[in-house]
């Protein structure tokens, strides 16, 4: 679709989200006047959807509820058709609280900025009532962390090479188009579709890069953030390179199955800050892609790669070349899931 309004340029850059340190009221970078404003600029293309190259005026009754797919800790997403369109529409319901309505609105700005990137969700349009949000997005088939938890292993390290070039591209469109860094990438966060296509979603602590660097240190799942983002004595700000860790972190879990920190939040977060990062073994995976992690999970970001490094790493150049068959391999550990599932039915 066209980019449908522009929320380009206002500052929503400070909305923390966990609190790992003491800060300020989640509220206060996101001033009321700024968010009605926005909400007022958004409102005027409320309801505009594009179906099949095709602009038209939607009328929200002919929306039809199909089933849930999950909730997140802003809406919930279920499955939806409109007029035999089979869409996924994340509802957001209303709030006063401007830090919760600057997190709708940015990942609404940041999924109809995309339009033109491959490698993240399509939006169709959205419907702003007086009580919800509702973002209308093509309709993937699941998210990479429900996907572990259904085939209990990890992910074969070719199906992980085409995956981390979609990723790549993904951040590197954000940072080089738009100047913004996701600051939220995690398996939950990246879907993978029927035919094999894996794209990047979920925008709402996405942040503005302010020449080059984001300036709220708390925003995004502590879990999957670099040292730098989560130790309180440190007062700089950071950049993309606080997205590649998170990145290494993810790699880590989708190719060993399970995410590599154990014990308690606090424990995981200690560890992340001081410990040794994590590597993958080099008798279970190539040299090239052990490198690549080991690359992107380096403690201080000055000596991780940029996404124009990543994209000339070995590693992606050589899964750019060879063909892997997503959808076959998808189609195949859904239908070993399905068989082992009924196997196992009472
Ligand atoms: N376009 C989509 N197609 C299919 N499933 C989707 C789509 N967008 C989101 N989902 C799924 O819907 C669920 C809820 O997503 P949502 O983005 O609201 O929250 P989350 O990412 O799980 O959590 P949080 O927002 O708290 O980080 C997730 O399982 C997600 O994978």
């Amino acid at each position: 679709m066209d980019r449908d309004f522009g929320l380009g340029g206002l500052n929503l850059n400070e909305k923390p989200m966990i609190s790992v340190a003491p800060q300020p009221h989640p509220s206060r970078g996101a001033n009321n006047h700024n968010v009605h404003n926005l909400l007022e600029q958004a409102e005027k293309n409320s309801g505009v959807l594009t179906l099949q190259g095709n602009k038209r005026k939607a009328d929200l009754k002919e929306l039809e509820w199909v089933a849930d797919i999950g909730h997140g800790s802003c809406g919930t997403v279920s499955k939806c058709t409109y007029r035999s369109v089979t869409m996924a529409v994340k509802t957001m319901p209303r709030t006063s609280n401007s830090y919760e309505m600057s997190r709708i609105l940015m990942d609404l700005d940041v999924i109809c900025l995309s339009f033109d990137c491959p490698y993240i969700v399509r939006c169709f349009g959205y419907f702003i009532t007086s009580y919800d949000v509702r973002v209308c997005m093509e309709c993937m088939a699941t998210c990479l962390d429900r996907l572990l938890i259904r085939i209990k292993k990890g992910i074969p390290e070719d199906i992980i090479g085409k995956l981390s070039i979609s990723i790549v591209k993904a951040l590197h469109y954000l940072k080089t188009k738009h100047q913004i860094m996701h600051r939220d990438v995690k398996p939950s966060n990246i879907l993978l579709d029927w035919s094999g296509v894996i794209k990047l979603c979920d925008f709402g602590i996405a942040g503005r890069l302010i020449e080059s660097r984001a300036h709220s240190k708390t925003a995004g799942c502590p879990l999957y953030m670099g040292p730098e983002r989560l130790d309180p004595n440190n007062l700089d700000s950071y950049d993309i390179r606080s997205d590649v860790w998170s990145l290494g972190v993810t790699l880590v879990e989708l190719a060993t199955g399970k995410y590599p920190y154990a014990g308690s939040e606090f424990d995981m977060m200690s560890k992340i800050m001081y410990d040794e990062p994590p590597r993958l073994s080099r008798d279970e995976f190539s040299d090239d892609f052990c490198d690549l992690v080991e690359s992107c999970l380096q403690r201080d970001p000055k000596d991780r790669p940029n996404y124009d490094m990543l994209l000339q790493h070995p590693f992606i150049v050589h899964h750019e070349t060879v063909p892997t068959d997503v959808e076959e391999w998808f189609a195949d550990v859904m239908g070993e899931v399905s068989v082992a599932e009924a196997a196992a039915a009472p």
